[in-house]
């Protein structure tokens, strides 16, 4: 699968269990294309590529979508991540209750100021660093967000490799490079840029004609 088809894939299902949440059972391809921003004859021709065939006229069952989309994509194991410097960021995604309609679950946080730590009655619990690895392999983490400061970045991406996370989301100003150990699939490391994403912005809203 090509990655744009992906981003499409990842869409539909995100769509999906929005459309579940709000009590529909049955779904079309053209609903789901404004979703995925492609046509419903994309979509329908994306489920046949993947395997996927809905009733004639009667669209697709939105629980039997969710299950054939999400096995493509590798959902139903544990989707659940971590974020470790719980400060302005790491507070903010850990307050926000959008990831679980997309199957991801923000299970704990972890920083290195005593201030910040809280008790294990809060939903989302924040404890100290020394608790990193016994805390993810409880909680069958394999993602983590990284929200330290730069000069953390390094050090923390180190120590949730040891701790056995194999993706990351680093917010960090350091671009962490992925790392692969003997007879282990390579480490996946996502870096964001905001800034790098707005500088994109002004420069197409400069030469509009220039980027495609
Ligand atoms: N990617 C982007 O576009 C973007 C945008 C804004 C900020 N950032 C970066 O995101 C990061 C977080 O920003 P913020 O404003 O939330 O910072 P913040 O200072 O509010 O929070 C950082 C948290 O990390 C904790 N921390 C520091 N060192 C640690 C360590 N070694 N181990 C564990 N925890 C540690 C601190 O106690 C604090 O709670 C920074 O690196 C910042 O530069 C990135």
């Amino acid at each position: 699968m090509n990655s744009e088809m992906l981003i499409r894939i990842t869409r539909y299902y995100r769509a999906l269990n929005r459309l579940k949440s709000v009590g529909l059972e049955k779904v079309f391809a053209h609903n789901l294309a404004d979703a995925a921003g492609a046509s419903a004859a994309v979509v329908r021709k994306d489920f046949s590529q993947l395997g996927i065939h809905g009733q004639k006229r009667g669209g697709y069952e939105i629980p039997d979508l969710i299950a054939s989309v999400g096995a493509i994509l590798g959902k139903g194991g544990s989707q659940n991540t971590v974020i470790v410097g719980c400060g302005r960021i790491g507070k903010a995604l850990i307050h926000y209750n959008g990831f679980e309609p997309d199957g991801i679950s923000i299970v704990a946080g972890f920083d290195n100021d005593p201030l910040v730590y809280s008790d294990t009655s809060q939903p989302v619990p924040i404890y100290p660093m020394s608790k990193l690895e016994e805390t993810i392999k409880a909680l069958d983490a394999q993602v983590a967000i990284i929200t330290v400061p730069e000069a953390s970045a390094a050090d923390t991406y180190e120590k949730l490799v040891n701790a056995g996370i194999r993706g990351f989301l680093n917010f960090s100003p350091v671009t962490l490079k992925s790392q692969r150990a003997e007879g282990l699939p390579p480490l996946i490391v996502h870096n964001i840029n905001i800034a790098l994403e707005l500088e994109q912005i002004f420069y197409e809203l400069q030469f509009p004609n220039t980027v495609r």
